[in-house]
Formats: C-alpha cells, structure tokens, sequence
C-alpha cells in the first residue's frame, strides 16, 4: 500500500504546489491520478519513487516511511514509464528491458526467460524483436518495450506518467488494453498519471481528480460518472465528453433496442465481445474492424449483438438531438 499523509511540496518556500495531500492507494490497484495542466499530478507521482523530495509530511510504502528506505531499493520496486520513451536508442530490445535486472545481478538465463515472456506478453514475436535497436522500432513498439522494461524486474509498484499521450489514437487503445491486461494478470500497484478522462475511466479502478494541488474527489469511475461532486468535476467530464454514463456505455443502445437476439442454438459464438457497461467509444473502435459484436453481461452471459447499422443509427440520433439542443 502506499500513503500519503498531509502531504505537502513547495518548489519556492510558502507556495505550496501540491497541499495537504491524504491518499491510500491500495495494493493491486490501477490509481489514476488527473485534473488539469499545473495541478500537481507530475509532482505527486515523482514523490512515490523520490525524484521529488517532499517538503511535508509523509509517504508510506508497505507502511514504512520512502525515506526509511534505500533509494536504489525503493527505485527498484518501482517500474516507470514516461510519455517521452526513455529507452536507449542504440541498445537493443533485450538490453533495454534487463537494464534493471543486470542491475539487480539476474543470471542470463533468467534474463533470457523474462524478456521472452515479456516480448509474449505483448504480442511482439520475441525472434524478430529481441536483437532489434529500440530506434528500429514504431514509436507504438517503443513504447510497449518502455512499458515491459518498468515490469522487467517484477517490481510491486508502476509509476506511469501520461505513458501515451504522444501516440496515435489506435496505438493508445491498443497500449491502454494492453496495460490494463498485464496489471490483472501480474497483479501490480499501478499508479497512472493522465489529463483525459476518457483514458481515466477507461483504465482506473478508482481515480483522483485535482486541481490546484489539492485532491477534489476520489472515487470509481462508477462514483465520479454518477456522483461528480462539484462544478468542478462536471466540468472536467465534460472536457473527456462524457456527460452522464448512461449516455455513453452500450447499456444505451440496449436500452433503446439495438440489440439483436442470437438464435437459440446457434452453438458457441465466435467474434469479438464486449460488455454492456463498455464504452460507446470501445464499440466504435470494434465495429470498424467487424461487423458485429456480442455483448456480454456483467455475469459473462452473451446477450446478444449490436451490429454496425445500430451503432450507425444511435450515432445519427445522437447527432440529431445534439444538433436540435444547439
Ligand atoms: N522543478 C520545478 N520547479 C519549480 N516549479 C515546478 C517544478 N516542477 C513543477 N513545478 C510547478 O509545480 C506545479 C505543478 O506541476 P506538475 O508538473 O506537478 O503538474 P501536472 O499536473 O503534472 O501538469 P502537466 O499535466 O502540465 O504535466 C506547476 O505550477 C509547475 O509549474
């Protein structure tokens, strides 16, 4: 667990930056931290590994104070990844990600038998990657080796700054799955800085909106969607487009009959699935590559399916009541 008690920074003497700060983030957690541009999050993240030095109060990690610890130690059990990729250009794949396992004296072997798990993990055939320079590969590629280095090491704790707001819209929808992926299967602490709210609700267990260096709320996405707690929260909903959740989950277009039943005994379903409760924007992205998709319920039950002539139509109404509210 990592805590955060009245914390405080000021980089200038009595003008704090980040203020009073109270925080759990709770082992095996995806903590998403946003709000505005300036308002701290940068600042709170570099803290938890000490890259930041607190001005006040106190960060525990597994209930012992960060600056009890060794720095090398605590570092070492941190895995992190930044939007600039702060990978070694002219090393290969495999040096880049066993730089902290040669550190921490792994054999070869075991060097060898990581990253080809890593490289699996990923979707990236470990034959072609492994001896290939980082400055061989797509900024996308670079940046999921960035992701599998902070992971290299099986650290308990990621620390993720905006990893992919300089990608492109498809590579950021395939890294964010990716990521939230390997944290179910690994289990990590992942404490996830962002601006966009859409990324937030998509990837967070719970998330921390700020502003001003102060946290506003702390909630699911489920609590924040449903419960904002100020103008503020609203507003910066809004900001991501999302207005309410019942307006942009799948859940919608069921809910107004664009779902088609399955025949019964039509066998087992092959295709892609998604769930009712995912996101409109996670349908657009599925029914631009088929033309169908089977949605399951929160109990893993296929519903039925939503085809692209239904997301056409909820799409056209929605433009149409947009365009009669303006
Ligand atoms: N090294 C520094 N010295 C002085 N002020 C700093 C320093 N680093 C950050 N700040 C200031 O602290 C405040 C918080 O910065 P921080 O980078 O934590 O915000 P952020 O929410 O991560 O912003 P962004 O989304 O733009 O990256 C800003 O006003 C910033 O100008």
């Amino acid at each position: 667990m990592i805590e955060f008690k009245d914390v405080s920074k000021a980089y200038t003497p009595g003008q704090p930056v980040v203020s009073n700060l109270n925080l759990e983030i709770r082992d095996g957690e995806f903590f998403v931290l946003i709000g505005p541009s300036g308002c701290g999050k940068t600042t709170t993240l570099k803290m938890i590994n000490r890259l930041i030095t607190l001005t006040t109060g106190y960060i525990y990690v597994d209930n012992k104070p960060i600056s009890n610890y060794n720095i090398q130690e605590l570092r070492w059990n941190m895995g992190y990844v930044l939007q600039q990729i702060a990978l070694f250009p002219n090393m290969t794949v495999e040096e880049n990600i066993t730089v902290v396992p040669e550190m921490k004296k792994w054999s070869k072997e075991q060097m060898h038998d990581r990253v080809t798990e890593l490289l699996e993990s990923i979707g990236l055939d470990e034959d072609d990657y492994r001896q290939r320079k980082i400055s061989e590969l797509s900024g996308g590629e670079q940046q999921r080796i960035g992701v599998v280095r902070a992971l290299a090491a099986d650290p308990d704790i990621i620390l993720m700054d905006e990893p992919f707001s300089a990608l492109d819209p498809i590579s950021r929808h395939n890294l964010q799955k990716d990521v939230a992926d390997l944290q179910k299967k690994w289990k990590k602490t992942v404490v996830f800085v962002t601006h966009d709210m859409q990324e937030a609700l998509t990837l967070g267990d719970r998330i921390c909106l700020m502003n001003e260096g102060q946290i506003v709320q702390v909630g699911t996405p489920d609590e924040i969607r449903n419960h904002p707690k100020n103008d503020f929260v609203r507003d910066f909903l809004r900001s991501g487009n999302i207005e309410a959740v019942e307006t942009q989950t799948i859940e919608q277009l069921i809910k107004i009959g664009y779902l088609s039943a399955i025949k019964p005994n039509a066998g087992t379903v092959q295709g892609s699935f998604l769930r009712n409760n995912d996101t409109i924007d996670q349908l657009v992205l599925a029914l631009a590559k088929e033309s169908e998709v089977f949605i399951k319920d929160k109990n893993d039950q296929v519903i039925g399916k939503v085809t692209q002539a239904h997301l056409l139509s909820y799409l056209a109404e929605t433009i149409a009541i947009r365009g009669e509210a303006e």
